[in-house]
């Protein structure tokens, strides 16, 4: 018989007992008594006894050889030797769902108790009986204990990663967002318009629409005549100008320096000509209202219908769009050129 460690603990009745930490070896006089009325059964190794789930009511006693309990998923396997038992549960409630596979991992001879062998135990020696059944007791009060506490610092493990994963989620939109928007005007940067253009064109959702360059006029006299932070701050009037014509489906970006752009969704040129219209007009207006210090420079446009068709680049429509900037640059600025 295996080597049993036996340590005193607190029944549930508050007096000291006898208990095994491994807990599931008998003593030999309980080994004795059960072995009185208990069936002997040979088994192989590898011989299932019983599954998690099956329903039983016979407890085992292993004799001889060995036998694992597999609890499932990433709960650790219990290997039970010579004295052990196991099963008790379906002995002592009847008809109870095994919570474990119960495999013979070497082959040996096992004790089986059924409901009646333990009746006999009663009129036998029912000292010993209520010992054996106070320590099962206890046993499986332990058990649940241990599972329960498992199972918090489970779900305490798993509320963390959930908390880190949420994070890192937020942080990469953080950082997705980020990357796309240009930090002096908060509008769209190229790398977000170009991105967003070709997305909604591969899938076939870019509608027909009207894309408008727009640059500044000699913005570079500014930086120049006013210092490098004016420049900002016309700059930055220029997006909220922009902004302010944009409509709920349509993007507003700063491609880079003193160049802008805007993509008009669902417009023709006609209703487009009244936008790139007002916007030079404003344009004009407030840069004549605040000279000194700047808050607006004129603009020039370079404007084109971009056709929905999922064949034909950004680039094309840029380039387009910039010949007829070119033309509204050449002619002095503050204007409105078409490409067709
Ligand atoms: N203040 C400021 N200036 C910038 C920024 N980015 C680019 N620039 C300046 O914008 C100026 C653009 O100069 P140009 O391309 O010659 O344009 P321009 O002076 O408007 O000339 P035209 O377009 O021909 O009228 C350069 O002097 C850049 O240094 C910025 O973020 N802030």
């Amino acid at each position: 018989m295996s080597a049993r460690v036996v340590v005193p603990l607190e029944s549930a009745a508050g007096r000291l007992e006898e208990f095994s930490p491994a807990a599931s070896v008998l003593d030999d006089a309980e080994y004795a008594l059960f072995s009185q009325v208990a069936r002997t059964r040979k088994c192989a190794a590898g011989e299932v006894l019983f599954r998690r789930g099956d329903h039983g009511s016979d407890m085992y006693v292993i004799a001889s050889g060995a036998v694992e309990l597999d609890f499932g998923d990433d709960l650790v396997r219990k290997p039970l030797g010579m004295g052990e038992f196991f099963g008790e549960l379906g002995l002592l409630m009847g008809d109870h769902a095994r919570s474990a596979n119960a495999t013979m991992t070497q082959p040996g001879v096992l004790l089986e108790l059924g409901r009646e062998t333990f009746d006999r135990l009663t009129d036998r020696d029912p000292k010993q009986l209520a010992k054996f059944l106070r320590r099962t007791i206890m046993r499986v009060v332990c058990n649940e204990q241990a599972l329960i506490g498992r199972l918090r610092r489970r779900n305490l493990e798993l509320q963390n990663t959930l908390d880190v994963l949420r994070t890192t989620a937020l942080q990469l939109d953080q950082s997705e967002i980020l990357i796309r928007t240009d930090e002096l005007t908060g509008l769209t940067n190229r790398r977000g318009f170009v991105a967003h253009v070709e997305q909604a064109r591969l899938a076939g959702k870019l509608p027909d629409s009207v894309l408008i360059l727009v640059d500044c006029d000699r913005f570079k006299e500014i930086n120049d005549g006013h210092g490098h932070l004016a420049g900002d701050r016309v700059l930055q009037s220029v997006s909220n100008l922009l902004r302010a014509v944009c409509g709920q489906d349509d993007i507003a970006c700063r491609l880079g320096g003193d160049e802008f752009c805007l993509l008009i969704h669902g417009h023709n040129r006609d209703g487009a000509e009244r936008i790139a219209g007002y916007i030079v007009e404003s344009a004009r207006i407030l840069q004549r209202m605040h000279q000194r210090p700047p808050q607006m420079t004129t603009l020039s446009i370079g404007a084109c219908v971009v056709a929905a068709d999922a064949e034909i680049a950004w680039e094309h429509w840029y380039k387009q769009a910039d010949l007829a900037l070119y033309r509204a640059k050449h002619q002095g600025g503050n204007r409105v050129e078409w490409q067709d």
